[in-house]
């Protein structure tokens, strides 16, 4: 999981909030899949609508270095802007594995309204070691994979402004894009102390190595 929580500053928040904002909504369960929908009560901005931003919002994404770092992304799919107001929620559920027949390995919550502004509408993710409760400030963006169950909880106060999405990774196993990146610290700590010797471009052959091996 990653916390990103200055991946908006307040200036880009507060122009995508105002373009959001007055777009129209519509019901969110026709993007759910299968059983999902079943337990999904949101809104959701009509992507005709919301076409541009949502493209602003990836390009951000994927040139972020922190969540190139963590996710890799290749690309990102069912890309949408949600809104939970009072009363709404989104029952536990996990996200299709496949979107438009892209693999989902990731899943991303952008936080588009203030924690201080609304009550209940947590994100929780159920963990082998127990539930995560996930509601930062504006601007954060947060990272899980897709395959945990999870659930948003029920807007008590206020609106609840989201943008949602799914990431595919260059790097399908996480366990794998973990060993790349503590390659990469133990390179960058290394050449810190040493510069670029030779031993320095022994591990960027072993990072590129294993990522040949790995990319898919
Ligand atoms: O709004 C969120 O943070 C997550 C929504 C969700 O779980 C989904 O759209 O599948
Ligand atoms: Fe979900």
């Amino acid at each position: 999981m990653l916390l990103i929580d200055d991946f908006l500053d307040e200036d880009q928040c507060a122009r995508f909030r105002q373009r959001i904002l007055n777009a129209p909504f519509a019901s969110g369960a026709s993007t759910a899949g299968g059983m999902a929908a079943n337990v999904k009560k949101n809104l959701q901005l009509d992507e005709r609508k919301a076409g541009k931003v949502l493209d602003e919002i990836k390009s951000l994404i994927l040139a972020h270095p922190g969540v190139d770092l963590f996710a890799m992304p290749e690309k990102l799919v069912g890309v949408i802007i949600n809104r939970y107001d009072e009363g709404m929620e989104y029952g536990n559920h996990s996200d299709s594995p496949i979107m438009e027949g892209v693999r989902c390995d990731l899943s991303f919550t952008l936080f588009l309204e203030d924690h201080s502004n609304y009550d209940g509408g947590e994100l929780v993710l159920e963990q082998e070691h127990g539930l995560i409760k996930v509601k930062p400030k504006i601007g954060s963006i947060f990272v899980y994979s897709t395959g945990l169950t999870h659930r948003v909880a029920k807007v008590t106060r206020g609106s609840r402004l989201a943008c949602v999405g799914w990431v595919k990774s260059r790097i399908r196993d996480e366990g794998r894009r973990k060993v790349l990146r503590d390659l990469n610290a133990v390179l960058g700590a290394y050449m810190e102390k040493n510069g670029h010797d030779a031993i320095a471009d022994l591990q960027l052959k072993i990072i590129g190595d294993l990522i040949r091996m790995w990319h898919e």
